[in-house]
């Protein structure tokens, strides 16, 4: 384990995660498991029992199914009651198959329109145990055993052997098991997260790597949905990995219920297991079971992620910043740079939005994605300042030599091409924004980059380019910027500060003020970035001056 001590679980009043799964009388995977992860990362755990095995670290002696009218029962009971966030499904029996994909279409479905909330259901399709001994008759067994939960998943999780088996197909290579896990997608209507540690020997020995294929994935970028992933992770040498299916599913599950969107949930949750198969203990003469390790904030535990449907870029570096950030103003005008450099202000960015620019302000303040709270008309959001062609460059040009008279660290956002033309010392590039860019140029030529991100995935992605700095926002609502996520609040701010210090500098952005800003350092982060509280005051060079001695001023922790 990292010796850093545990962090604050980033989740408020306990979600409630729900567990429909098998009793391992041995402690090691089923319920037993899934409890003990979902308490571990902060939610409460409500189980609703299916099956009862008779199963020890060696062998599994006799499964009996409880009655559908007590499978019924603990649904109903607990939906009255304690209606969860997110629902892990793991070992069935066959006809307790269509019996809660019945229940999920009719009931569940019920209480989601009636609360106008949406559940997550994650399905481990457990077929056999890892002592190697199947689930008695009692799990389901072929390609179609699972088809009546078509459409009504979040996930579905399949192991090597198991997606073969759902599949009906010999999966002899890396592109056999990607084209095995999107049949599945394709059938069951949803997203898969084919899991590669048991394909050791076949096609990887020393690393697993997992395959996530997505669907729309509400509340993340447009970027990372609809598209292929490869998850992973050296391969942790140990036989203390009984329950890893159930830890992982119950730990996606729990991630969903704590508010993480999809893509978070998966490498949290695989961050957790690769923890706790580092910290696994026998209790038996078999296979042991997973440590607990609590909320992951070890990097190395974190898997690598590549796209599989486009272009990864070559590993690089940046160089690193200068001088630490603090208060890093972000302006739309030339007239409030030269004013900000005059006042001192030592790390700034240059934001000129064009009509054109993907990912625009435009339209923001009126539509339903926009992180907005304030409903401003489009146009009349702050932080618009359209430029084009010849005078774009233009402010570009002006703005790298006020920058260098001044010897700031001056970012200019989006425009890299004209940015590398005109020697910045830095650019600052959103996710949507790398995937055009020539990484390559810039680093090469010695240009700072900062890189935006919106959660662990996207963290992830960002600090696999090594950036100069890596910014995390949206932290609070903004009016600022259309935002397809939602703010990520203080305490998921914190954990991805303990996730990500000492690795790379790091700046909150959205929302930020003379009221939060104390809050924020708090959090442990190294800097701030702010559009309106610097732009919208009435002296924009008294604001930052006020705002850096209170962000000097501001006790970390
Ligand atoms: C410091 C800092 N953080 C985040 C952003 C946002 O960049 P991006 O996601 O590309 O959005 P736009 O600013 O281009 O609209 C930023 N500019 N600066
Ligand atoms: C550009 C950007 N990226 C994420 S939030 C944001 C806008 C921050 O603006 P403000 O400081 O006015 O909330
Ligand atoms: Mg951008």
């Amino acid at each position: 384990m990292a010796s850093k001590a545990p962090a604050p679980l980033p989740v408020g009043a306990r979600p409630i995660v729900w567990t429909i799964a098998g009793s391992d009388s041995g402690g090691g995977a089923g319920i037993q498991a899934d409890l003990a992860t979902i308490q571990d990362l902060g939610c409460h755990g409500c189980s609703i029992i299916s099956q009862i095995t008779a199963q020890s670290s060696v062998a599994v002696s006799l499964v009996e199914s409880v009655s559908d009218a007590m499978l019924l029962a603990q649904l109903d009971t607990l939906l009255a009651d304690m209606p969860p966030r997110a629902i892990k499904i793991g070992l069935l029996g066959p006809g307790q198959v269509s019996l809660l994909a019945h229940w999920l279409a009719t009931r569940l479905a019920d209480y989601q329109a009636r609360s106008h909330t949406s559940v997550a259901v994650i399905l481990d399709p457990v077929m056999t145990a890892s002592c190697g001994d199947p689930l008695g008759t009692r799990a389901p067994a072929d390609g179609a055993s699972f088809d009546p939960f078509a459409g009504l998943l979040s996930l579905i999780t399949p192991n090597y052997a198991e997606l073969a088996l759902l599949d009906g197909s010999q999966v002899e290579d890396f592109a056999g098991f990607e084209a095995a896990a999107a049949r599945l997608a394709q059938r069951l209507q949803t997203r898969v997260l084919a899991k590669g540690g048991d394909v050791a020997g076949r096609w990887l020995a020393q690393e697993s790597c997992d395959i996530l294929i997505l669907d729309e994935v509400a509340g993340s970028s447009p970027l990372h949905q609809h598209c292929r992933f490869s998850l992973t992770s050296p391969r942790v040498a140990t036989a203390d990995h009984h329950g890893t299916g159930c830890t992982l599913s119950a730990a996606i599950a729990s991630a969903l219920a704590a508010g993480f969107v999809l893509q978070d949930a998966v490498v949290l949750a695989k961050a957790y297991v690769n923890a706790g198969l580092g910290q696994g203990y026998a209790p038996g003469a078999g296979a042991g079971v997973l440590g607990r390790c609590g909320w992951p904030q070890r990097l190395s535990d974190f898997p690598r992620v590549r796209y599989l449907d486009r272009d990864n870029p070559a590993p690089l570096a940046f160089p690193p910043l200068q001088r630490p950030i603090g208060v890093y103003p972000v302006v739309d005008s030339l007239a409030m740079l030269e004013t900000l450099l005059l006042a001192g202000v030592d790390t700034l960015q240059l934001r000129l939005k064009t009509d054109t620019d993907p990912g625009s302000d435009s339209g923001c303040g009126s539509g339903s994605g926009c992180g907005s709270d304030s409903g401003l008309d489009v146009g009349t959001e702050t932080g618009m300042a359209p430029a084009a062609g010849a005078a774009l460059e233009a402010d570009i040009v002006r703005a790298i030599a006020l920058g260098r008279d001044h010897q700031a660290q001056l970012f200019i956002n989006d425009h890299w091409q004209l940015a590398l033309k005109h020697g910045a010392y830095g650019v600052h590039l959103g996710q949507e924004d790398l995937a055009g860019a020539d990484l390559s140029a810039l680093a090469r030529a010695g240009v700072a980059l900062g890189i935006s991100s919106h959660g662990y995935f996207e963290l992830l992605l960002a600090r696999q380019l090594a950036p100069s700095y890596i910014a995390l926002g949206h932290i609070f609502p903004t009016s600022t910027k259309r935002m397809p996520s939602a703010p990520q609040g203080l305490d998921k701010l914190r954990a991805y500060v303990r996730l990500l210090e000492g690795h790379f500098p790091l700046v909150a952005i959205g929302g930020i003020d003379r009221h939060n800003l104390a809050a924020v350092k708090a959090t442990g982060v190294d800097a701030i970035a702010l559009v309106r509280a610097v732009t919208q005051a009435e002296s924009p060079a008294a604001a930052y001056l006020a705002l850096s001695l209170a962000w000097s001023e501001a006790v970390c922790p």
